[in-house]
């Protein structure tokens, strides 16, 4: 965990000319190299820059990544696809379902794997941005690892009938925070529900995490399929979404950019 944090910082510690060949706003292409994908479209820039790895389906070539994270990159896929694993069968199991279902099913929850490495620099005026805008993720799961910086929120009601408020996520030293994301939402029929959250900027930094968004890209995303998961033959609990490709549901996420509404409102019914 701790290499794979290193190699980012050093990947965006290197000279311009060396991150250059890497920078991309491209979704088709498997490494992309850019601050705010939704730079043109969402009401505020951000404060940090990133480094997407489409790893699984399929990887891009060892020599398509960045050198500073080629090995580690790949070791660190594999393990959190096995976390995954796991989660996802828990998850199966708290539907009610078979341990296996998850997997299986046709929306490809394990099939798709992005490795996301963040770099938030410091700010010299942390109160005038963000560094990452409220959202929720565009994913079935989120594995998120942070370095010890700090500045995750999740917003909360600390009681049923509370506003929710702004809760720091501890930065704990080897734990991974998991995030319910907005494909599992969706496909859960509301039983489990997407996490809203945001990442203060600090004059402190830079902070380094990677979010390990689980989703295809590519032609799996185009192959798969998300409708809601209905018990029994859905008298009890009717389909509360449309269903749509997982490339559909990326595609309007990436449309409507950090705008601070859910995606999942444009596929309700
Ligand atoms: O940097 C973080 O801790 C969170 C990043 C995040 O929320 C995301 O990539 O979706
Ligand atoms: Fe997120």
């Amino acid at each position: 965990m701790s290499e794979m944090l290193a190699a980012l910082r050093s990947f965006n510690e290197e000279p311009a000319e060396a991150r250059r060949p890497y920078y991309s706003r491209d979704g088709q292409s498997r490494v992309r190299y850019h601050s705010n994908f939704d730079l043109f479209r969402s009401p505020a820039a951000i404060w940090r820059d990133t480094l997407y790895l489409d790893m699984a389906p399929t990887g891009p070539s060892p020599e398509e990544i960045p050198p500073a994270c080629r090995g580690i990159a790949v070791e660190f896929t594999r393990e959190v696809q096995r976390l995954g694993g796991t989660l996802f069968e828990l998850l199966s199991e708290a539907l009610g379902l078979h341990r296996g279902f998850l997997e299986q099913h046709e929306a490809g929850c394990l099939e798709g794997l992005s490795v996301v490495g963040h770099y938030y620099p410091a700010s010299p005026q942390p109160q005038l941005t963000m560094g990452t805008s409220r959202h929720t993720d565009p994913s079935f799961l989120t594995v998120l690892l942070q370095d010890s910086v700090g500045g995750l929120q999740v917003l909360h009601r600390l009681r049923r009938d509370d506003q929710p408020v702004w809760v720091d996520v501890p930065a704990e030293p080897g734990a991974f925070t998991v995030n319910v994301g907005d494909f599992l939402q969706l496909l859960s029929n509301d039983r489990f529900r997407s996490v809203e959250h945001r990442v203060l900027s600090k004059s402190v930094g830079p902070r380094v995490s990677v979010a390990c968004f689980f989703r295809p890209h590519g032609a799996a995303a185009a192959a798969r399929v998300c409708a809601p998961i209905l018990i029994g033959d859905g008298a009890a609990s009717p389909p509360r979404y449309r269903s749509a490709t997982v490339e559909d549901l990326i595609v309007h996420y990436r449309d409507k950019a950090l705008d601070g509404t859910s995606m999942l409102d444009h596929y309700r019914i």
